[in-house]
């Protein structure tokens, strides 16, 4: 038995998701327990400069430093008080604050003969490491990079090992910032069926901007789909914006802020105008995106629909959401993975405690069909404290 803290920061950043874990066995065999789950916000200064940057604001180097430690310190303070009350845990798997993402399939400007994946985490784990005296790996999608995959996402075998049925096919949706899926065949039924997963799309990225823009300010996100209840998808709209390209594109792939953030948004708004549609009506129109972008993934790119769909994330909260996607899925259920004995609100956090566990034994930690890497690879750094 282990006793691990799994640390994220996601595309939404909101927060901390902070998960303290007592693991055991390896993969098939794999048990976690979550002792304790809990969220950390941002101070707001931060959580602007984070947002600042990912949307593309220049910083000079020293800047970025300062960033990079401020980063570390949140994420050592919040393992710290997850750990009040318990005893301490042996090891930290942080995966930091995503600032940049750039996809396999979009090559850099400057350099076009490069065809590697870019993917940058802020908050180094040396510095974790050192404020709570814990090992902490850090850094998990550089070695799947550097073997030739997206870099993401990285849940896919820790869903498979949790929440994989013997005779149901899941779907294992997750609902961020972005969206992304773990295709899970019955483990009874897989000869020829391989388990994949990838980024469906924007998750409540959009909805959150648009929330922000249309309250001035007051409110960041559209508490259980309250607001968007009110108004009524445009389907033209919807069904114009499926056509665009990262939709059409065959998996496996990965997004993030920089394609669905606040440019995307912008063009959303551009389209809409000339439809009329009150502020709720927009709010409805972009979950609905959300919901049409998971349906049309599981129907263009699945050898088959799933027998369930269990949703994780903050967007698994989101009721009006939850409803569409019922509605649009029909008769496939729709619940969470809390139904299935892991915690909607902190399963990532808790894969990124199995990644560090699983680097500590040598045991890989991607699925090449969900990243596009060669082969699999032991993934993380490990920092030690120094005594
Ligand atoms: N009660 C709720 N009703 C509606 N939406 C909610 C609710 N709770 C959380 N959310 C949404 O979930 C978002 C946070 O989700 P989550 O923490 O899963 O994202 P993330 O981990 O940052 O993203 P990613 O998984 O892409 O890395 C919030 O920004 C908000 O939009
Ligand atoms: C680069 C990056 O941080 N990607 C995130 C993001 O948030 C959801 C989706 O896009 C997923 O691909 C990934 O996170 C989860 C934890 C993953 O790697 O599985």
């Amino acid at each position: 038995m282990t006793r691990v803290i799994g640390l994220i920061s996601g595309t939404s950043v909101d927060g901390i998701d902070a998960a303290l874990v007592e693991i055991s066995g390896k993969e098939v065999d794999l048990k976690v327990e979550l002792l304790a789950g809990s969220t950390y916000p941002y101070p707001p200064s931060l959580r602007q400069q984070i947002l600042d940057v990912c949307a593309g604001k220049a910083i000079s180097m020293a800047e970025f430093a300062e960033l990079d430690d401020a980063i570390a310190y949140e994420f050592a303070a919040s393992a710290q008080a997850i750990q009040v009350n318990h005893n301490n845990a042996q090891l930290i798997g942080s995966h930091g604050q995503t600032v940049f993402h750039r996809p396999l399939k979009q090559q850099s400007p400057a350099s076009p003969a490069i065809n590697m994946a870019y993917s940058l985490q802020l908050g180094r784990g040396a510095l974790i490491a050192d404020l709570t005296h814990i090992p902490t790996v850090s850094n998990f999608r550089v070695a799947d990079i550097a073997a030739g995959g997206e870099g993401a996402p990285l849940v896919p075998k820790i869903d498979a090992c949790l929440l994989g049925h013997p005779s149901k096919t899941r779907c294992i949706q997750n609902i961020g910032g972005i969206g992304n899926v773990a295709y899970l065949p019955a483990t009874n039924n897989s000869e020829n069926v391989n388990i994949s997963g990838w980024d469906t799309g924007p998750g409540n990225t959009l909805l959150d901007l648009a929330v922000q823009q249309l309250s001035d300010g007051s409110q960041t996100y559209d508490k259980d789909g309250n607001w968007a209840a009110t108004g009524t998808p445009c389907d033209a709209l919807v069904q114009q914006w499926l056509t665009q390209e990262y939709f059409q594109i065959t998996p496996p792939k990965s997004t993030g802020r920089e394609h669905f953030g606040g440019e995307y948004l912008q063009q959303c708004l551009a389209d809409a105008d000339g439809y009329n549609l009150s502020p709720a009506d927009l709010l409805a129109t972009l979950t609905e995106l959300t919901v049409a972008s998971i349906v049309h993934s599981y129907r263009n790119f699945l050898p088959q629909m799933p027998d369930e769909v269990l949703l994780c994330g903050g967007g698994s909260r989101n009721l009006y959401l939850k409803q569409r996607l019922q509605a649009q899925i029909d008769p496939i259920s729709v619940l969470t993975t809390d139904e299935a004995g892991v915690s909607a609100d902190f399963k990532e956090a808790i894969a990124f405690a199995v990644l560090a566990y699983w680097h500590q034994l040598g045991i890989t930690g991607n699925i090449i069909q969900a990243t596009g890497a060669r082969q699999p690879a032991i993934l993380g750094e490990l920092h030690l404290p120094i005594e």
